[in-house]
């Protein structure tokens, strides 16, 4: 694996690109990801998002950018199409644009659906790069991994690495099999730092702190020490001894994770998410059917 960019913001942040992009579903990603580019160098103008579900509508519009429920529309005079659907419903969504695509370049940003499934749905179609993003895109605070095959032509590399910098961090990985991990680790990564924080939140008010207090510790917490991690020559493992003082408090926690084998319940969660991105796969390979 190697990174070809990294960091935050691009430095050309407020130059303007001028590519159009569609969006095929408008949910969660879309939105963040969407987030990112209007902060950035993209123009909502530019940017059409094709969604079924009209209650998202209103949010959509609210961006600035075109709103439609016409998928072979919005791909149309698109240079980049992003599929951003859920993996089970992809075939579904690639039948009817089999013949759409001409020139246009497509960022698949569904878990497990490998580049081979994506180009036999849409008739051999080689213009394909699949991305792996997070949703703290929308603060431009976003991981992405990207994988394409070696078909790929060096521009197309550099727009799709384009687009999901404006996003945060882009990591290309040379083989497809790694998206999996990339998957377990930044991809639902943001969830597992959600489901400690909740975790803080709740011990904090159990041992008397308001719900308010214990929150504003917790994230201001989670905060820092993100950002000592970024910034620190140290590695994490370092900065947590930094913490622990001798038979102090902090040596008291990390005994009581050593002794459930905390660590070891993070890494088979981690493997859960890469196996299931795995099994999308799978099912996803030689089927046009929606799978569970
Ligand atoms: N949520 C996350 O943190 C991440 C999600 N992903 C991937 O992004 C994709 C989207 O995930 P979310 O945004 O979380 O899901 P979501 O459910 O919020 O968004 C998917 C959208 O697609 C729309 N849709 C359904 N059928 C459609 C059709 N025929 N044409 C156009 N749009 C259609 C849905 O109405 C929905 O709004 C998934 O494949 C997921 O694996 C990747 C990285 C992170
Ligand atoms: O949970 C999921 O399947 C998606 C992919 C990575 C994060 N969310």
């Amino acid at each position: 694996m190697h990174a070809v960019t990294s960091g935050q913001a691009p430095e050309q942040a407020h130059e303007t690109v001028s590519h159009k992009i569609a969006f095929i579903g408008g949910g969660n990603m879309a939105q963040a990801l969407i987030g990112g580019l209007l902060a950035q160098q993209f123009k909502a103008a530019d940017i059409t998002v094709s969604e079924p579900v009209e209650a998202l509508h209103d949010t959509l519009r609210e961006l600035g950018v075109k709103v439609t429920t016409d998928n072979q529309q919005a791909v149309h005079d698109a240079r980049v199409v992003v599929l951003a659907v859920k993996p089970q419903v992809m075939a579904l969504v690639l039948e009817p644009l089999r013949d759409q695509f001409k020139n246009q370049l497509i960022i698949s940003i569904a878990a497990g659906v490998t580049i081979s499934t994506l180009s036999r749905l849409l008739g051999n179609y080689p213009r394909i790069v699949r991305a792996m993003p997070n949703t703290p895109a929308l603060i431009q605070t976003g991981a992405s991994g990207l994988y394409a095959t070696a078909a790929v032509e060096t521009a197309d590399r550099a727009l799709a690495t384009t687009v999901l910098q404006a996003a945060g961090l882009v990591l290309w990985v040379e083989q497809e099999q790694q998206l999996d991990a990339v998957t377990a680790v930044s991809g639902s990564g943001p969830a597992y730092f959600f489901y400690l924080m909740e975790a803080m939140i709740q011990a904090g008010q159990d041992m008397g702190l308001t719900e308010a207090q214990s929150k504003a510790l917790t994230l201001q917490t989670a905060l820092g020490a993100a950002k000592m991690a970024v910034n620190s020559p140290h590695s994490p493992a370092q900065l947590r001894k930094n913490v622990t003082s001798p038979n102090g408090t902090t040596q008291a926690a990390i005994e009581a994770m050593d002794a459930t084998q905390v660590n070891v319940h993070i890494q088979q969660a981690l493997q859960a998410a890469a196996t299931r991105s795995a099994e999308l796969a799978i099912a996803l390979e030689h089927s046009s059917a929606t799978v569970k």
